[in-house]
């Protein structure tokens, strides 16, 4: 994903501003990605972005949002799944098979707060260009007038805000296929790039900030190169507008080489972008963003591996944002609901370690994997995060803690003993990964 050109002319500059507190402190958001795609709901589990070649990543897509498009790709195994299921029925039938009849926004918010989520990220506009609101120009081609026939941005932001969670909308500036067809399918990130579609897509950005005030502006793959100016409908303009409307808000970093407010990272891809000071790794809790019928346990993180990954997220200074995939109906997967339900057990207990948590300074410990333990830290404790149980040695300065005062976030003590370069703990059994937090003596604490 390439960025594309920039207008010279214009200052971004004077768009950058301090990153609102809220952000970095929230550490963990919900990604939901919830259309059409989700009623055929499959694609095949290939692996993770970053890890597979895009020659084979084409046609063997495992987001389950991009079927549309596989099915366009000879050879591809979605293509012949849609033939032998489907038949040759339209991808747009999908909209009008879509009823989203058991979908509970309240029952999604609190089981989103009860995962120790501070925000929540809903797909507004997919590649697909179908819009969960009414957005304007989309004609019927959205899930107020076909489908559901609900405005379902606005109950779901309302739903998150009644339970204190933050509400962000993506929106796919970066890809509408239905505004450009399958330009070339085996180049699948062929972008438009023209005024008017520039300006289609701000009139939607500018809906979304008036109707919902979305407290992130979640762009994907990039914004159109005519879009990138200072002028009505520009680019420049439209940061500023959404700045004015929304004090706190925060946009992403995937709008081209223009503005943001923190980078960001996807499964394993761009991960040069989490040494910035501000970022958030985004992925499914399995391969695939929509929800993949085929995906399984394998396929999947459970509640232990969203933990770990979670924290080491945290411990190098980001936020996760973490995808569920509902099904046509409305349902959360019961695989995904598991890991949600874990996810914010273990959080419960230790969220003090990660809610308005940042990365401990290295000058007093540092991650290791055996025994696997990540750090991090508020300005007054320092927190190991063990992923083992009993008697276990970490590397750490003892000097720089007050080592006898170790306690669990419970705040029941731990046994602890500076050994040559390091802690001797003595850790109680633990459903999950062990937390110790140790006041920090002196003025040694997170990096800024
Ligand atoms: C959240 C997911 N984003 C996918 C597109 N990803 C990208 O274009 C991308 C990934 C990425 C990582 C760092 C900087 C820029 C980047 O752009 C998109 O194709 C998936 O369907 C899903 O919506």
């Amino acid at each position: 994903c390439e960025a594309g050109p920039v207008d010279d002319a214009v200052d971004w500059t004077d768009l950058t501003r301090p990153t609102p507190a809220w952000f970095p402190a929230a550490r963990l958001g919900i990604f939901v990605h919830w259309g059409a795609y989700s009623v055929p709901a499959w694609a095949e589990p290939t692996g993770e972005l970053g890890t597979i070649d895009e020659a084979t990543w084409v046609r063997h897509n495992p987001y389950a949002e991009w079927y549309w498009h596989t099915i366009q790709l000879p050879g591809a195994p979605a293509r012949e799944h849609h033939r032998t299921v489907w038949g040759d029925r339209p991808y747009d039938d999908f909209l009008d098979l879509w009823k989203a009849e058991s979908f509970d926004a309240a029952a999604w918010a609190r089981l989103f707060r009860q995962a120790g989520a501070r925000y929540v990220v809903l797909v507004t506009k997919h590649h697909d260009g179908i819009a969960l609101w009414d957005a304007p120009g989309t004609g019927t081609r959205n899930t107020v007038h076909r489908g559901p026939q609900r405005d379902l941005v606005a109950e779901l932001a309302a739903a998150v805000r009644a339970e204190g969670l933050r509400f962000g909308t993506y929106y796919s500036g970066g890809l509408d296929w239905s505004v450009t067809g399958f330009l070339d399918p085996e180049q699948p990130l062929l972008r438009p790039n023209d005024a008017a579609y520039a300006a289609y897509a701000a009139v939607h950005v500018r809906d979304l900030v008036d109707r919902y005030a979305p407290d992130v502006l979640w762009n994907d793959i990039e914004w159109p190169d005519a879009g990138k100016h200072r002028g009505r409908l520009g680019l420049h303009e439209l940061f500023r507008h959404y700045y004015d409307a929304v004090a706190e808000g925060v946009v992403n970093d995937r709008w081209g080489e223009t503005h943001w407010d923190y980078r960001t990272s996807e499964y394993q891809h761009a991960r040069e972008n989490e040494s910035a000071a501000v970022w958030e790794n985004n992925r499914g809790i399995g391969l695939s963003f929509g929800y993949n019928q085929v995906e399984g346990p394998e396929h999947s993180l459970d509640a232990h591996a969203a933990v770990r990954h979670l924290v080491d997220v945290v411990s190098r200074g980001g936020n996760l944002l973490l995808d569920v995939g509902p099904t046509a109906a409305g349902e959360i997967p019961e695989l995904q609901r598991r890991t949600l339900e874990g996810l914010g057990a273990w959080l419960a207990a230790n969220g003090g370690a990660v809610h308005g948590a940042a990365p401990l300074s290295p000058a007093v410990a540092t991650a290791s994997d055996e025994p696997w333990v990540r750090w991090t830290a508020t300005p007054t404790t320092a927190y190991a995060v063990v992923d083992a149980a009993g008697d276990v040695t970490v590397r750490a300065d003892h000097d720089a803690v007050d080592w006898a005062a170790s306690r669990t976030p419970a705040g029941t003590a731990v046994e602890a003993q500076p050994v040559d370069g390091g802690l001797a703990l003595r850790l109680p059994p633990a459903d999950g990964p062990a937390v110790v937090g140790f006041p920090l003596a002196g003025t040694v604490g997170p990096r800024a």
